[in-house]
């Protein structure tokens, strides 16, 4: 785990900032449940009052008939008595499976519009937000507020009769002895808000702690090579211990919270006593007392305080989900990649021009002013050191971003009046990094035509030179890929991104070469495919290698987001500038990126 990364964790989730707005959402999309949420409701609430009633009868069997000796009584208010328990457990069952019910389907239909939306946004949206961040908004965002409405609506709603309901029933039975207990309770409650808020502490850093030591250690594992490579074993491990120190002192103090708990307990039993005393004293002087009477009223002290914890803690959790609800609803509302409004593009050979174009990703400018034409059918390399703005200028044509200044024609016609899947339809893209699906090969090589045959595919596979690979693999087209083919050398993937390209057989080409060192004979492999995707389309190459150049039509040379030269070898060579330097300095032959990884 990075320092970055650790610190993040620390600072656990961050609370809603409009949470009366959020909350209102949230509550709007229970609307469709609304009946049932009413029925469980009213579920709750009657187990809520069947339970303080049972707890009434339970003195009433003292005075009526245990201390009458009334044994036939007895018996027939037990037999009530399980009859009631029955229902409330009837009850209690309908209101639980009512609610994990209605919370599951907002949490599917919100799992579901997320995705939906994580699929239309543009690509500037994930350049601003980390992958994790938005996993986590489909996963623990979804998951709090399912828990919420799966539990805590009931709970409320539980602890707020309960709340009432005891104190009625307390008022009933003894007035006197209620006046007492209020003034003693306090004391329960203030003692355990306590213990719930230093172990509640202890406990949300322990977390915290235990998340950078497993972070820290999985980060590093998988990073065995590196380790080696620059011999920083003992600074690591320096790390190490002192995270596995903070988490070792994070348990003590997790451990010396606990010991306010038989304080508390003791504190409690000393409330209990006192209101015993009390009531017993009544009894004994012929207050308006009765054993049972006493009994029903030390039984509700008991439950008195417990809704108003569980209102405190509850609290908590609804706060976390609406903070959840906020960031998801801050998702869906982002504009997505809109479409509407545009012509599609009218495919008449692929000429590519771009007119003074400038654009930036966030506030700096990474591209200035480009200028170039490419007539249709032909190839224009783009060259130029690491970070130069050659795959920036690529991501234009597609529209995976639109320029800030400047317009690109394709066709004569302008890209920003086009609809963005029209343009997509006619480009096929090669890219470095080939995305490969936990898939069959042959499945991966259809992502680009799913309705392609297997014939297709195989012929697709052979005119990029990459059967003779698949054929050799454990079952051929039919091998799963795993890890992002992480089986696959670099030139292997490329062969396949090529296959997807040539199936899909777009008039318009982006190829993105493969930086990383390939052998070779992959290398002659990899060339002789690019040689035959590119006959008659016209195709955009950002070229990393001394061949690749020599071969195209059109040669651009980019320094820091400018063309600083643009032509054929030839001309470029004879020109003797930049390209000319930077072939005879051979810095083409060698991959001018540092391989990544
Ligand atoms: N998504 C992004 N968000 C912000 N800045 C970016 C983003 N992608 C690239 N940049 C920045 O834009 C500049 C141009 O990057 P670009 O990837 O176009 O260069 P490149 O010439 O293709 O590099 P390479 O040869 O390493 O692929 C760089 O300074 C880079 O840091």
């Amino acid at each position: 785990m990075s320092r970055h990364r650790q610190k993040k964790a620390m600072a656990g989730p961050k609370p809603a900032q409009n949470t009366w707005p959020t909350l209102k959402r949230l509550i709007g999309t229970l609307r469709p449940s609304l009946g049932m949420i009413i029925l469980a409701s009213i579920a709750n609430t009657l187990v809520t009052a069947l339970t303080i009633f049972s707890m009434y009868l339970m003195g009433l069997a003292i005075d009526k008939y245990i201390l009458q000796m009334d044994l036939e009584g007895l018996g027939r208010l037990a037999l009530g008595m399980i009859a009631l328990f029955i229902t409330t457990s009837a009850l209690s069952y309908l209101d639980t499976r009512i609610m994990a019910l209605v919370a599951q389907n907002i949490s599917k239909s919100l799992r579901a519009s997320i995705f939906a939306q994580l699929l239309r946004l543009p690509l500037s949206y994930f350049d601003r937000q980390s992958s994790g961040d938005l996993m986590s908004r489909l996963t623990n965002d979804v998951d709090s507020i399912n828990q919420t409405l799966a539990t805590s609506v009931s709970s409320v709603l539980e602890a707020l009769i309960n709340l009432v309901g005891i104190f009625i029933a307390m008022m009933l039975l003894s007035p006197t002895l209620t006046g007492w207990s209020m003034l003693v309770l306090p004391f329960v409650f203030i003692s355990t808000r306590v213990v719930i808020h230093f172990s509640s502490r202890y406990y949300r850093a322990l977390q915290q702690n235990l998340g950078a030591v497993n972070g820290y250690a999985e980060e590093h594992i998988s990073a065995q090579k590196m380790l080696l490579l620059y011999d920083t074993r003992e600074s690591v491990q320096k790390d190490f211990i002192r995270l596995n120190d903070d988490l070792a002192d994070a348990y003590k103090k997790a451990q010396a919270a606990s010991v306010l708990k038989p304080i508390t307990d003791f504190l409690n039993n000393l409330v209990f006593l006192t209101v015993t005393l009390i009531g017993s004293y009544l009894i004994i002087t012929g207050g308006q007392l009765t054993v049972g009477i006493l009994f029903s009223f030390l039984m509700y002290m008991r439950r008195f305080t417990r809704p108003l914890n569980d209102l405190a803690s509850l609290f908590n959790t609804i706060q976390a989900a609406i903070a959840g609800a906020e960031r998801i609803f801050n998702l869906l509302d982002s504009p997505p990649e809109d479409d509407t409004g545009l012509k599609a593009y009218d495919f008449k050979g692929g000429a590519i021009s771009y007119r003074q174009v400038s654009f930036s990703y966030d506030d700096e400018e990474v591209l200035h002013d480009i200028s170039f034409e490419v007539p249709s059918g032909e190839t224009v390399a783009l060259v130029g050191a690491t970070g130069s703005g050659k795959t920036t200028i690529a991501s234009l044509l597609n529209r995976y971003y639109d320029p800030d200044k400047g317009t690109i024609f394709l066709d004569g016609q302008d890209t920003s009046q086009l609809s963005r899947q029209s343009i997509r339809d006619q480009i096929g893209l090669v890219l470095q990094n080939t995305f490969l699906f936990t898939e069959s090969v042959a499945d991966n090589i259809r992502y680009s035509r799913p309705e392609a045959t297997k014939a297709e595919v195989i012929a697709a596979a052979k005119a990029a030179g990459a059967d003779d690979f698949i054929r050799q693999l454990p079952h051929g087209y039919e091998t799963i890929l795993k890890d992002n083919g992480s089986n696959l050398s670099g030139g292997q993937r490329q062969l396949l991104a090529v296959s997807r390209a040539i199936l899909a057989d777009k008039p318009l080409l982006i190829l993105d070469e493969a930086t990383s060192s390939i052998d070779t004979k992959t290398e002659k492999l990899v060339q002789a495919s690019f040689a035959q995707l590119t006959r008659g389309r016209t195709t955009m190459i950002i070229a990393h290698r001394l061949s690749t150049i020599r071969n195209a039509d059109h040669i651009i040379v980019i320094d820091d987001g400018r063309i600083v030269e643009q032509g054929n070898h030839q001309t470029l060579l004879e020109k003797g500038g930049v390209y000319a330097r930077m072939h005879a300095s051979q810095d083409l032959a060698e991959p001018i990126a540092v391989p990544a990884g």
